[in-house]
């Protein structure tokens, strides 16, 4: 979930079993589900609640499955549905996929196999539907938490504006082009949001999250009996968004084999599910990003460059935040006074001191630190100006030479739960996450120094996947530099 705002499922199954395990799987606040036990309930609670997901069973009373999920699509593309099936009618829910169904699940499921996927609509809906405001038509409130506005005054921000303008209508493959939570999620959202493709589906798939088979399986979709564990067929990302638009995250981290796929159905807008031998045409518009350096990897035959120069046909590059200069005060201004509201916490202003502070910190995490320090800071906050002492210990300019740290006594245990305690007296709600970031922040460097940056033998010695580690890198900021292939 990255909204405080519930996200609306609307279910509809005439079984009411199902419809109240869902409301039970589905609790408030994170989720508000609503439930229709026939199609045509259904369509209507579509059009007053416009829900963020729709869970629909392919047996309806009233009307197929397949006939609700046109008319559903029909009121609004951009809502990720999901079909449930018995196990007689896969061979239709699969039918569904084509017709443009987010996915399906077979019936009887498990509450662990299906709230992956259907958090995964969610996202979905949230990236198509939340609007990513540009600052020529910013309006409303800074607690509007239903939209995401764009900052940026710089001059390297107004020209990415100016990119954004001018490539969105054009049917072209984007490239974005960023060090880790400099937005480029936020501007793919703003370009597929002023493209002719805007009604259509917008789907997003993180390259690096996923590994190299199942991601094959996932852009391109697999015949029943492709490779062991093949017991269905499965629509690929591609066949399923035919029409609309594919976000392509950490493209730099795709394996040559994919890069080659990917390449093909760029060039001739076709492509196989795995295992099979019917040619598939697709007219899916790519945005694409990473945060590795693109040319780097051509030159060292990581990157194949005849894929780089098709999606190259026009590249937006995100500064980092250390140098859009007065931005981190726009920024931070416009951060606090959002989170406030949403925290409930009483905000003014933000003392020169604090703002200096800001300034001089050379955030490897980009916005999203930004965003993490000022949430942290306002947590701390017992007053409406934002003083140094409010800022999050770790970030202090001083906490690095010994002034503010503590003589070092006692064991390492003891030191942990004072700082357990010292947090908890902070008033932070996410003690284990802050606990296990700063463990993350010492061991992951440390072993990837130990590897010589190679992340497969740092995975293997932690004892984590290698995507995971890799996106526990970039979650924490530590993506660029620290780690090479391997
Ligand atoms: N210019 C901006 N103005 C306001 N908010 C921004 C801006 N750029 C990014 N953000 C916010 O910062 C957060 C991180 O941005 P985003 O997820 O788009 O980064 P990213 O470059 O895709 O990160 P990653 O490489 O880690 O996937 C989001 O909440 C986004 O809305």
């Amino acid at each position: 979930m990255t909204s405080n705002d519930p996200s609306t499922l609307l279910v509809v199954d005439d079984d009411s079993l199902i419809l109240q395990v869902m409301k039970l799987c589905l609790p408030a606040p994170d989720y508000h589900v609503i439930t229709a036990d026939s199609a045509s309930k259904g369509l209507q609670l579509f059009a007053e609640h416009k829900p963020d997901a729709v869970l629909l069973d392919i047996q309806l009373p009233d009307q197929s499955g397949l006939a609700a999920l046109h008319e559903f699509r029909e009121l609004d593309r951009r809502v990720p549905v999901i079909m449930m099936t018995g196990h007689g009618t896969a061979e239709t829910a699969i039918g569904a996929m084509s017709g443009g169904a987010f996915e399906y699940v077979t019936k009887p499921f498990e509450p662990d196999d299906i709230l992956p996927v259907i958090d995964s609509a969610l996202e979905t809906s949230r990236m198509a539907r939340k609007p990513a405001v540009l600052p020529s038509e910013t309006q409303g409130d800074a607690d509007d938490s239903s939209t995401d506005r764009v900052l940026g005054d710089c001059q390297a921000m107004v020209e990415v504006f100016r990119s954004i303008g001018r490539v969105a209508a054009r049917d072209v493959a984007v490239l974005i082009l960023g060090e880790t939570g400099t937005g480029k999620e936020v501007v793919a959202r703003a370009i597929y949001q002023h493209s002719n493709r805007r009604d259509q589906l917008f789907h997003a798939i993180n390259c690096a999250a996923i590994p190299e088979n199942l991601l094959e399986s996932e852009l391109f979709g697999h015949e029943k009996g492709a490779f062991t564990g093949a017991d269905q067929r499965h629509v690929g990302k591609f066949e399923v968004c035919n029409g609309g638009t594919l976000f392509l995250d950490e493209i730099g981290d795709m394996s040559p084999m994919m890069q080659t796929k990917l390449l093909r159905v760029l060039q001739e807008k076709e492509f196989e599910r795995v295992g099979g031998t019917k040619t598939i045409k697709s007219d899916v518009r790519i945005i694409a990003a990473t945060n590795r350096d693109v040319e780097a990897a051509i030159l060292d035959n990581s990157f194949r460059s005849d894929l780089y120069y098709r999606l190259n046909e026009y590249t937006i590059s995100l500064p980092p935040l250390r140098e859009r200069g007065e931005d981190i005060k726009i920024m931070a201004e416009y951060f606090f006074a959002r989170f406030a509201k949403t925290l409930g916490k009483e905000y003014v202003s933000i003392a020169p001191e604090t703002m200096a502070s800001l300034k001089l910190h050379s955030w490897p995490g980009n916005v999203r630190e930004l965003q993490g320090v000022i949430k942290q800071t306002l947590l701390k906050a017992s007053g409406p100006v934002i003083v140094p002492a409010f800022l999050p210990k770790t970030f202090s300019p001083l906490s690095d030479d010994g002034l503010t740290k503590p003589a070092n006594v006692g064991t390492w245990q003891e030191n942990l739960r004072n700082w357990a305690s010292t947090l908890l007296e902070d008033g932070s709600h996410n003690i284990a996450a802050d606990i296990h970031d700063a463990v993350d922040r010492e061991i992951l460097p440390e072993i990837l120094r130990a590897t010589q940056g190679n992340v497969s033998a740092a995975s293997s010695r932690l004892g984590m996947s290698r995507p995971t580690l890799r996106s526990r890198l970039k979650q924490l900021g530590l993506g660029s530099g620290a780690e090479k292939n391997g």
